[in-house]
């Protein structure tokens, strides 16, 4: 079981920050919540901050758990661990090149998210309310 975090970062307007999968990945093309595998020994929350770090360039300084469930993809399993990230520092950029956008909650469902992540759009809409 590979345990990857992600974060949820929202901007002013309430729309949330996703990546595009680069060409070559595992789900090339998909969008997805920045993040990456925790690495052994390794805390959820040090391997968000870490993560968001090497693709965002931003300080994580306080996230809480917001959804975290099992998905099978054909070759491999993965427990996928999303945060809210309620405060950080730094603006987020596209430190590795990959596509950044923000989107409205109700544009997450059409934007070609990963399937594997449809679970946490009503997660993401109760956490707004
Ligand atoms: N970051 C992220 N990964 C997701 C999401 N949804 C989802 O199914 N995944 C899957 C795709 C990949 O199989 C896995 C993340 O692995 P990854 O290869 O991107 O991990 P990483 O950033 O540490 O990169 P690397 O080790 O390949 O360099 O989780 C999501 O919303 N965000
Ligand atoms: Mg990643």
């Amino acid at each position: 079981m590979i345990h990857v975090v992600a974060g949820a970062l929202f901007d002013e307007q309430g729309r949330v920050l996703i990546a595009q999968r680069p060409p070559g990945k595992h789900m090339a093309g998909g969008w997805e919540f920045p993040g990456g595998k925790v690495e052994p020994e390794e805390q959820a929350l040090a391997g968000l901050q870490r993560e968001l770090r090497e693709e965002l360039g931003i300080e994580v300084l306080d996230a809480t758990p917001l959804i975290a469930y099992e998905h099978g993809y054909s070759d491999r399993r993965v427990l996928l661990d999303l945060w809210l990230v309620s405060l950080y520092t730094g603006e987020a950029r596209s430190v590795e090149g990959q596509p950044l956008k923000w989107v409205t909650l109700d544009e997450l469902d059409t934007v070609g998210l990963l399937e594997a992540d449809r679970p946490m759009i009503p997660a993401l809409r109760e956490a707004r309310r």
